[in-house]
Formats: C-alpha cells, structure tokens, sequence
C-alpha cells in the first residue's frame, strides 16, 4: 500500500460517491463500506475528505484496524512522518544473543544462567504483561523464551485476534488454526512434558527442543489467552491439553506411535472424557462402564459423558471408565475412537466459552480393543489425578492473562474516555479498581512462577503429592481473581461491556466465560478444601510438627 497523497487529494473525496478519510496518516477509502458501517454512514460523511484520527480512537480499538486495513486503506499522506507509523503492538524479538551454557541436559537448568533482564517487550503498559516483559529481573526466562513470546504474539495479532469476536459469535473457529498449531509445532510442547520432537514434521522455530521447559509451556497459553476469550483458547488447547497428556505419558508404545503423530501435527483432534451427568468434581463415582470380552480382547463400554470440551470435533476420547468395583480403584482410561461403531456426540449450549464446542457424548455397546488401555487397569485413577495438576496449571495461566486483559483493556479505555470533564484514569476510584486487579494478578502471577519452577523440578508423582495442594488453591484464586477483574472492567466499561462486540467486546466475553474456568477442573469450594486437606495429608508424611 504504498500510494502517496497530498491532503489536496483526499479534501476533494468527501462526498458520499466518493468517501475518503485519514487515520493515522494513512488515507481509507470508506465509500463502499460506509453503508455496512456499525456505526453508521452519516459519521462518516461528516468527516470525508478529512483527518478523523481522534474521532476513530474515540469510538474504536486496535483490532479493527487490522482487521479492516487491507481491504480499506488506499495509501498514506505525504505528510505522514516515517516515526509516525503506527508501532506493532509487540517489539521485534531481540536478537538471540549467544545461547547459555547447558549446565546439565535438563532444559530448565539453562533457565537459571540468565543474569541480565531481557529487552523490553509489548506495550509497557505496568501489569498488563508480567514483569519480565518490562525488563525485570528474572530467574525464569532467558533468550529461548523472549524469541518465543515474540513468535505467538506476532502471529495472534496478525492471524488471530482480529477475528475472535467473529468466531465466538459462529461458536466455531477455522479448522487452519488448529493445523497451524501443529504445523508451529507449538502441540507437541504443550503437555507438561519434554518436546515430543520425534513425533512431529515441523519442531518449533524459535526454541531449540532440548531447551523446551515449562515456563516455554506457560508462554504458549499465556499469549494465546491475550486474545481474552476462552472459547478460542479451549477450542486449540482445551481438549487437548488434558486429554494428550495421558496418552503420551502413560499410552503403550504401538498406541502412541499409531495416532500421536496426526494429533501432533495438527491432523487430528483428541479431547478428555471424565465428567458425567451425575460425576463432576466427585470422579472416584463416575459410571460410565467398560466390560471385558470373555476373549479378553475388548472392553465394550456403555455410559454417558457430559461438558466435554471440543467433543464434537475430536477423534479420539481419553475416556474414565469404570472397569472394576465401586470408587476410586475400579476406574481406568480407554482411548476410544470416533470411528468406532457407538459413538454419538451433540454440541451442548453454554453460558460461556462458545467457540470450544463443550459436547454431550453417549457410548453405546462400544468395542474398544484393549491395547486402547492407557496405563494399568483400574489404576486409572492415578493417571487422572496426576493429569490434574496439568489441567489447572493450564485454567490458572488462562485465568491471570484474562485478569490481565481485563485490567489491560480498562486501563487503555480509563486514559481516553472522559466523564464530568475529566478522563476516567483521573478519576480516583477507576485507579482504584485499577489497584485492587494488578495487586492480585501480580501475587497469582508470582505464585504461579514458582509452581511451574517445581513442577520442572520435582518428577509427576512428587508434584503431584507435594504441589497437589499449592496447585488446588491456586486454581481457586486464579479464579476468584479473574471474576473480580472481569466485573471491575465491566463496571469501568459501563454499557460498552454490556452490548457485545466494540470496545468492550473483550470484557462482556471474559465475564460470560467467568464459570467455565470456576467449575471446571474441580470447583473452587472442592480446590479450596482439597489445598488445605492434601496439604496436611502430605506434609504429616514428611515430618510435620503440629
Ligand atoms: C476505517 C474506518 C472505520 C472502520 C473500519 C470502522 C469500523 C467500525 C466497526 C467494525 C464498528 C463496530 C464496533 C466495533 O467492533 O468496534 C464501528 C462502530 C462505530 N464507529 Fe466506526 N469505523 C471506521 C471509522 C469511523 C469513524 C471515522 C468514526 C467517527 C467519525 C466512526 C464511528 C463509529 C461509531 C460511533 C461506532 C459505534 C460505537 C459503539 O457502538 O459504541 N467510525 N466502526
């Protein structure tokens, strides 16, 4: 786009046959689009032929530039002054300065010979990124990490962000996003685990595979949650974040090579089944029944699963079956396939999350060979506490960054929208609930660093048993944060965040998508009791003094 126009050019295209208008110093030609504009053509023939920068920052966010450039910007003012160009929301990667010494063959040992603080990165704006985005001093992050961040970030707000309200609203997301995943090769570093190099064609750019740790983990939901909602987040990683890991850690290895590969890459989708219409948080009584063949070559299961997320569009089912006697040692896992005769999914209607397909799905008389085992026969039940800690490890990473995007969105609105003569940012009580938002995501956020730092360190079943209950009560206030963000933000957008979509699109969204991240994954009452019970459960075998 690279047309050069005097301010002469674009005075003399002012009427409504032909519609032109500066933002920015880039000049728009608005004269077809000005009849499908939301908010109407008459606005935008009052400022035709002229600058309407300040009126278009008035009533819009940055995502409709992106999304709208393309197809509506003609060229810019010669007048335009090269500085001027409007800065990319995210600051180039800095370039990868020598890789630290490995000190062991552990990726995360190399974390920890960062000394200098990292380059600035974002748009610096105090809590709405953490605080090595701001150049703080950190333990956790070295080069592999910054290059990473700026990989995502580039790629969500160019291919993502602007169309998430789009697909929210059709409840579905095009299926090139999630191959992208895989193509990215961001699937294969997403469970809780090493970088499962050997099963994918295109390992990730940025990071060497060796080096992958899971503060690389972290990063990858972190900036996919930028987007601020949940449906788009669930619907790449929610099934399969919870629903992979027990297959790679504990699938028989013919198995695992068979279908990883496809999931992998991004061919094919797999998503967790555990919850039932009568079992949620209460797993040890689930139902659902998976009998042995008198051959003992296939179980066939019949039962019922509800609230699965991305059900309706997976090929695999991690499924909780009930192979053995009542409770918690009667429960294994069975991959089941969709092709398999008996299998029936039906989209659900939520509350929140729209675009992550949360499914109803009945098993009826369905033969599953038994290599589908994943781990021992009613040991089940281990395989899924362990894959616990995992999933709200995920739910808290979403949960701060959606606090972070509220408070985010709240503070750029707070510093243009202005009420009795003044903006809302000089207003005390805004800075105040300002306030109350960064002080509890900073704190989550500082707790969660140091569990990821223990979840590397410790093997799965220490951290299950030690950080069980750290993990439990972070969960319920990850959760209990991002609801009090959501409904500040709300209360700072006033109307905005009450009609969908515009300027407070993100925070009616995130408030909608509040419940899906307090319920599932167990209950905050549940992760509140479990903190404190594991805890002295744990801490009594290892020696507590009371
Ligand atoms: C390239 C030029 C423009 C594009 C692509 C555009 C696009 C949009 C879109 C998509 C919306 C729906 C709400 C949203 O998603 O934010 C909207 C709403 C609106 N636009 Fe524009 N717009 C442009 C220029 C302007 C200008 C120059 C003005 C004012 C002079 C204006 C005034 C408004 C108003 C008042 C609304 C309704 C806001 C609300 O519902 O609170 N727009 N515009």
């Amino acid at each position: 786009m690279s047309k050069i126009f005097t301010q002469a050019d674009v005075s003399s295209h002012s009427k409504p046959d032909s519609l032109w208008i500066v933002i920015d110093g880039d000049v728009y030609d608005v004269t077809k689009f000005a009849d499908d504009h939301p908010g109407g053509k008459k606005i935008l023939q009052r400022v035709g032929g002229k600058d309407a920068s300040k009126q278009f920052w008035k009533y819009h966010n940055e995502g409709i530039l992106k999304k709208y450039q393309g197809k509506l910007q003609i060229g810019s003012l010669d007048s335009k002054p090269k500085a001027a160009a409007p800065a990319p929301a995210a600051a180039p990667a800095p370039a990868p300065k020598a890789a630290p010494k490995p000190k062991a063959s552990t990726a995360s040992s190399s974390s920890h010979e960062q000394s200098e603080a990292l380059e600035p990165f974002g748009q610096l704006i105090p809590f709405a990124d953490p605080s090595w985005y701001q150049s703080y001093h950190s333990p956790y992050y070295n080069e592999t990490h910054a290059a990473l961040r700026a990989e995502i970030r580039e790629w969500v707000e160019t291919a993502i962000d602007p169309y998430v309200t789009e697909w929210d609203e059709k409840k579905e997301v095009p299926a090139e996003i999630y191959k992208e995943m895989g193509k990215r090769g961001y699937l294969a570093g997403l469970l809780g685990t090493k970088y499962q190099s050997n099963y994918v064609e295109n390992p990730i750019k940025s990071v060497p595979a060796e080096k992958w740790d899971l503060f690389h983990e972290m990063l990858v939901t972190d900036e996919l949650s930028r987007t601020g909602s949940g449906g788009f987040v669930w619907n790449v990683i929610g099934g399969f974040g919870i629903g992979c890991p027990p297959l790679v850690k504990f699938g028989k290895k013919p198995l695992v090579d068979r279908i990883l590969p496809g999931i992998l890459n991004g061919d094919k989708r797999i998503c967790l089944a555990i919850t039932e219409p009568d079992a949620g948080s209460d797993v040890a009584n689930l139902t659902c029944e998976a009998k042995l063949t008198e051959d003992g070559k296939h179980y066939i299961v019949n039962g019922e699963k509800k609230w699965i997320t991305n059900g309706i569009w997976s090929d695999y089912f991690t499924t909780a079956v009930r192979t053995g006697g009542p409770g918690m040692n009667g429960v294994s896992l069975l991959l089941i396939e969709r092709d398999f005769p008996g299998v029936s999914t039906r989209r659900m209607d939520c509350q929140g999350v729209w675009s992550s397909g949360t499914t109803y799905i009945t098993f009826e008389d369905v033969k599953v060979p038994v290599e589908n085992l994943i781990g021992k026969e009613n040991q089940g039940f281990r395989v899924i506490m362990t894959n616990f800690n995992h999933e709200r490890i995920g739910i808290i990473i979403q949960c701060l960054r959606f606090s972070r995007v509220c408070y985010e969105e709240s503070v750029k609105y707070a510093n243009k929208r202005r009420t009795f003569g003044k903006k809302l940012i000089e207003h005390p009580v805004i800075r105040l609930k300002l306030a109350h938002m960064a002080r509890q995501i900073e704190a989550s956020y500082n707790w969660l660093e140091n569990l990821i730092y223990q979840c590397e360190k410790m093997g799965d079943t220490e951290a299950m048993l030690r950080l069980g209950g750290a993990i439990a009560s972070l969960k319920a206030q990850a959760t209990v944060t991002f609801e009090f963000c959501a409904r500040e933000a709300s209360q700072i957008f006033g109307g905005l965040s009450y009609s969908r979509g515009g300027q407070g699109g993100k925070v009616e969204r995130l408030y909608r998508d509040v419940r899906a991240y307090a319920i599932p994954g167990g209950s905050e009452e549940i992760m509140l009791d479990l903190s404190i019970r594991q805890s002295l459960r744990v801490s009594k075998m290892t020696g507590m003094k009371l």
